[in-house]
């Protein structure tokens, strides 16, 4: 069962604003005759404000899975999941209306998390200049290029200021310019208190992150001091220290 709880503090110090304990899941164990893929299999994680979590994992591990669970859209088998604050969630691919415009889009998502007109406004504004997307407005979500509509998929759950921002890969199509301004909004975010959670396959972001989990086996490991298997299959000279 999911709770919402005060926050809790631990022993560093710092808000624990989600923590998922012992999480199990199933795909198909509901379905009599169907192929049952287990994926979670005891999985605890926490997350804390202010802190950029990196999540990493081979190719099906459970990355996607997991973040599904602790934003609250997928049901668990077993375990708890505890959140406390807002949440906004980025998923892997675009969850858009293709018919509405890119400031429908806002307006819709903003009446959702229960903003008003002016605010509504004010953070379309501001994410359209911070990710460069003013010029696309009035475009309708399917006329959109891939890099433009994942702009507006992460600006929808940035929009409302969430306490917790959870990203699966939200980067995807992005050009250079705009993936290191989504880095510094990132960054600014954690300064402000946010906590922020990704799940991420490159490397070269290992610097940026403060924590590391991996997804192996159905369990969360942390290799915040580690390099992962994934790493070192796809380094295997070492070169990356
Ligand atoms: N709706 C579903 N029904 C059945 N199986 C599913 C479903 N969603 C995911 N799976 C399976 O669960 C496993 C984990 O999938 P998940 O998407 O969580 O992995 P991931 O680590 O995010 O992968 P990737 O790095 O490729 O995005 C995979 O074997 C996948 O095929």
């Amino acid at each position: 069962m999911d709770t919402t709880t005060a926050p809790t503090e631990t022993l560093g110090g710092s808000k624990t604003l989600v923590r998922g304990n012992a999480l199990e899941k199933t795909y198909g164990s509901r379905l009599p005759l169907g192929r049952s893929t287990p994926v979670l299999t005891g999985a605890d994680i926490e997350v804390h404000a202010g802190e950029i979590v990196g999540i990493v994992g081979e190719n099906g591990s459970g990355k996607s899975t997991l973040m599904k669970i602790l934003v609250g859209v997928l049901d668990h088998d077993a375990g708890t999941v505890q959140r406390h604050g807002t949440v906004g969630w980025c998923p892997q691919e675009p969850l858009l209306y293709d018919r509405l415009t890119v400031s429908e889009t806002f307006r819709l998502f903003g009446a959702g998390y229960d903003m008003t007109r002016e605010e509504i406004d004010a953070a379309k504004q501001r994410l359209a200049d911070e990710l460069d997307f003013e010029q696309y407005l009035d475009y309708r979500v399917d006329q959109l290029s891939g890099g433009n509509r994942q702009k507006v998929n992460l600006s929808v759950a940035l929009m409302h200021d969430p306490d917790v921002l959870m990203l699966d890969e939200p980067y995807t199509g992005f050009d250079w310019e705009t993936y290191l301004r989504f880095w510094d909004m990132a960054q600014d975010l954690a300064n402000d208190g946010t906590a922020v959670v990704m799940i991420s396959h490159l490397i070269e972001e290992r610097s940026r992150l403060d924590r590391v989990f991996e997804v192996r086996d159905g369990l969360v490991h942390d290799v915040t001091d580690e390099e992962t298997e994934s790493e070192l299959r796809s380094d295997p000279e070492g070169e990356h220290e």
